[in-house]
């Protein structure tokens, strides 16, 4: 083993992501310089490092050094500081000015940077604001990359270890000595498994209570990914002590000390014990609460109403059937109200009746929808303006108390919204947070109307809302089931009530919008999809490669999202001499790449330019499930950019890459709130849990104007007979249930 001490000359290459680096390091007493080659965790042109490693020979680029361990050294010679100060490592400080520096201060220049940092405005052409501001960065570069090659001990990667930094700044030492498990709570990226292998190479013990408690703790927020609002005790302790590799009775006997200092909160639902993460808890209570408090009865002149609807009916040329009818007359007199349907029912019509009756009466109104898509429809088919229930709600960046996904909204119970009536459509998709946010925000005597379909799958955050609120039976829910599309107009919708009712699907020879290919060799199926989306299914939908969907019930497998997206990537966005690449956790994203969001991140920045390259709007939130293309990835300033829908251009850094994914094909979980022109659905097999009714029924809708499926038409009569869905535990319903009993017992 050698030991070497100099300083980077250049960095010939380096992979951010896991650090591995090829270096050329020099001093001024050697004649050339030595190339270095290993994982460097920090590494910067002009740092002074102390490498030790074997020398080896490389056939292709000679004799090089492969780095066992380095260390930084501050650099002792005049000359290396001056070339570490001009780097550019110091913004504001390029060489000249490093070269005067040290002319003045010499060997001494660091130690004035540290401790006497107003001294550098005796140096021409620097100011005090300069010489502070220059001492700050100085001093911050050192301590992070003292803490990035303490944290390299650790093997946590490059991004990992900036993204630790930057939550922490110096008070990492403090979170990882005494409790490393707070990184998996803090840092999305940092798992449950990460934090332990920190905490056992710190020392803690395996069975040790504060592992215990961690594990208790986040297998309980991980089942909020699952969509659960609590867990049944057995089942936490099952999954803790799996993931813990201890015994249950030794998880078990922790639960109550949990409770006792209200980390986690325990309810009895039946005979079970229920086990909720604090917030969730009060979440639902909170919900349950103003969910009663809104459904005030507004008593109406029924004659004069039924006139109303029926002034509305002449001008419309339409006439309404008794269900659609029914629910005009509810919204009307409640102050919370369901309207349930599936496509082709009638809801847009009858929304678009409350609305007249509600706008002639002179009431404010305001639409919304969960995701900018929805909105988007909502806005197209009832030709009133809708908006996200985020925008409604005007959300901005700022993190709200305890609140990890920074969701903080400007109308609140504080600030409640100025309306009479709210109607929010897709509700299936609205889960506990937004719904608390949403109701915060309503005053009693506001109207609140939800329409959508509850047999789409759940949303995808923690809860059942919808389903829950129907269930508990406070609020009138209207179900429109007539289907008013002519049939000859549309196969999607036909099959779609099909399936719904169990029925097994019609592919009709004549049909024109909905078919199936059977294949049943995996790569047969993939060879279909290919041809479909790249030559057959453009021109007859008249629409291009990117807006045609392939929607895929798993992300693993032959015929997963991951596999399908390196495929149709190859066909519809080839590699090209001028097309940047940039591959991120295995996954290569080229310019022109279809991509999609796949977490709300309510701070990240978009806008929209002109074609003089004038910012003409700006905004802040991209949210999981919008899509777009990649129009530039620069690696010197490590950014990519995306344009989402309507021209918003949102910059990424390279670490927050794992926000996007490829999207040519997704999950049909993901496609959620969506509609395509055409959908291609492959299917083959899979497991039984997951392949359901539900899952076809969602794949299904999203069409508008064709569904083709390619693989296993027996497949396709499976999942409709088969109804089991993933069991998710939310206790909505009985809350609601709870309290207006209570109420009804305190007025008695
Ligand atoms: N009472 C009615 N009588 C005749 N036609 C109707 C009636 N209600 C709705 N329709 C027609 O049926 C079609 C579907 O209605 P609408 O768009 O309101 O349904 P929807 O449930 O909103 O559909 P989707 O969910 O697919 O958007 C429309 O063409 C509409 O004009």
């Amino acid at each position: 083993m050698e030991e070497l001490e100099g300083y980077v000359e250049n960095i010939v290459f380096r992979n951010e992501e896991n650090g591995y680096t090829v270096l050329h390091l020099s001093h001024p007493e050697w004649d050339d310089e030595i190339c270095c080659v290993g994982c460097f965790s920090y590494v910067a042109e002009g740092q002074y490092l102390v490498v030790r490693g074997e020398r080896v020979f490389h056939k292709e680029y000679g004799e090089q050094i492969k780095m066992v361990s380095y260390e930084e050294k501050q650099p002792e010679d005049s000359m290396a500081i001056e070339k570490y100060l001009g780097s550019g490592a110091i913004k504001g400080i390029g060489p000249a000015l490093a070269a005067r520096i040290v002319r003045k201060f010499k060997e001494d220049t660091f130690r004035i940077f540290e401790e006497e940092p107003e001294r550098l405005a005796e140096v021409k052409g620097i100011s005090i604001k300069l010489a502070i501001q220059a001492a700050n960065q100085f001093n911050e570069k050192r301590e992070m990359r003292q803490a990035m090659i303490f944290l390299q001990d650790y093997g946590i990667s490059m991004n990992l270890a900036v993204k630790i930094y930057r939550q922490y700044g110096q008070e990492m030492y403090e979170v990882l000595r005494t409790n490393p498990y707070k990184l998996a709570e803090d840092i999305s990226g940092v798992g449950f498994k990460i934090a332990d292998e920190i905490a056992r190479q710190a020392g803690f013990y395996q069975d040790s209570d504060f592992r215990i408690q961690a594990g208790i703790i986040y297998c309980l927020q991980q089942s909020t990914a699952q969509g659960h609002c609590y867990l049944p005790q057995r089942e936490l302790v099952d999954v803790t002590a799996q993931l813990l590799g201890l015994d249950p009775a030794l998880v078990d006997c922790h639960v109550d000390e949990l409770c006792m200092n209200k980390q986690i909160i325990c309810r009895e639902i039946g005979d079970q014990r229920c086990l909720y993460y604090g917030r969730l808890y009060y979440m639902e209570m909170n919900c349950a609460r103003m969910l009663l408090d809104l459904n005030l009865d507004f008593p109406v002149k029924e004659k004069e109403l039924e006139k109303k609807v029926k002034s509305i009916e002449r001008e419309e040329k339409i006439e309404l059937d008794e269900m659609q009818k029914t629910a005009v007359f509810q919204a009307v007199q409640n102050g919370v109200m369901v309207i349930m349907g599936g496509p082709g029912t009638g809801k847009t019509t009858t929304i678009n009746t409350i609305v007249r009756i509600f706008e002639e009466e002179g009431m404010d109104i305001l639409l919304a929808a969960p995701t900018g898509r929805a909105a988007k429809r909502m806005s197209e088919t009832t030709g009133y303006e809708a908006q996200t229930i985020h925008r409604l709600l005007e959300m901005n960046g700022a993190a709200d108390g305890d609140d990890r996904s920074g969701m903080h909204f400007e109308r609140n119970e504080l600030q409640p919204l100025e309306a009479d009536v709210v109607i929010i459509d897709e509700m299936s998709m609205v889960d506990i947070y937004l719904m608390h946010a949403l109701l915060k925000a309503l005053v009693p005597g506001t109207r609140l109307i939800m329409v959508g379909d509850a047999n789409q799958l759940p949303s995808v955050g923690p809860g059942n809302v919808l389903k829950d609120i129907i269930q508990s039976g406070f609020c009138d829910v209207v179900r429109l089931e007539k289907v008013f599309r002519q049939a000859a107009e549309s196969d999607i919708i036909l099959n779609a009530h099909r399936i719904n009712r169990g029925e097994p699907v019609e592919f009709r020879k004549e049909s024109r919008d909905f078919f199936c290919l059977e294949r049943s060799q995996p790569q047969d199926i993939i060879n279909v999809v290919i041809q479909l989306i790249v030559q057959k299914l453009p021109p007859y939908v008249n629409a291009s490669p990117y807006d045609i969907q392939v929607l895929a019930p798993m992300r693993k497998g032959e015929l997963g999202v991951l596999k399908l997206n390196e495929l149709l990537q190859m066909y519809l966005n080839p590699s090209m001499p001028d097309k940047i690449e940039k591959e991120f956790h295995g996954v290569l994203f080229r310019e022109k790449d279809k991509v999609m969001q796949i977490k709300n991140n309510y701070q990240m920045k978009w806008q929209k330019i002109n074609a003089f390259g004038d910012t003409y709007e700006e905004g802040e939130g991209v949210f999981n499930g919008d899509s777009g293309v990649i129009r530039t990835i620069s690696t010197l300033t490590e950014t990519v950019t995306v344009e989402f829908e309507e021209g918003k251009m949102a910059e990424y850094d390279f670490s927050d890459m794992e926000e996007l994914e490829l999207a040519y094909a997704i999950t049909i979980h993901k496609s959620q709130g969506s509609e395509y022109p055409a959908v291609i659905l492959p299917l083959l097999s899979g497991p039984k849990m997951l392949f359901n009714r539900n899952l076809l029924y969602t794949a299904v809708t999203r069409a508008k104007k064709c569904v083709t499926i390619v693989g296993s038409r027996q497949m396709v009569d499976q999942m409709i007979r088969n109804i089991n869905e993933k069991k998710r535990y939310s206790s909505l319903c009985q809350r609601i249930q709870e309290l207006e009993a209570s109420d009804a017992e305190m007025l008695s």
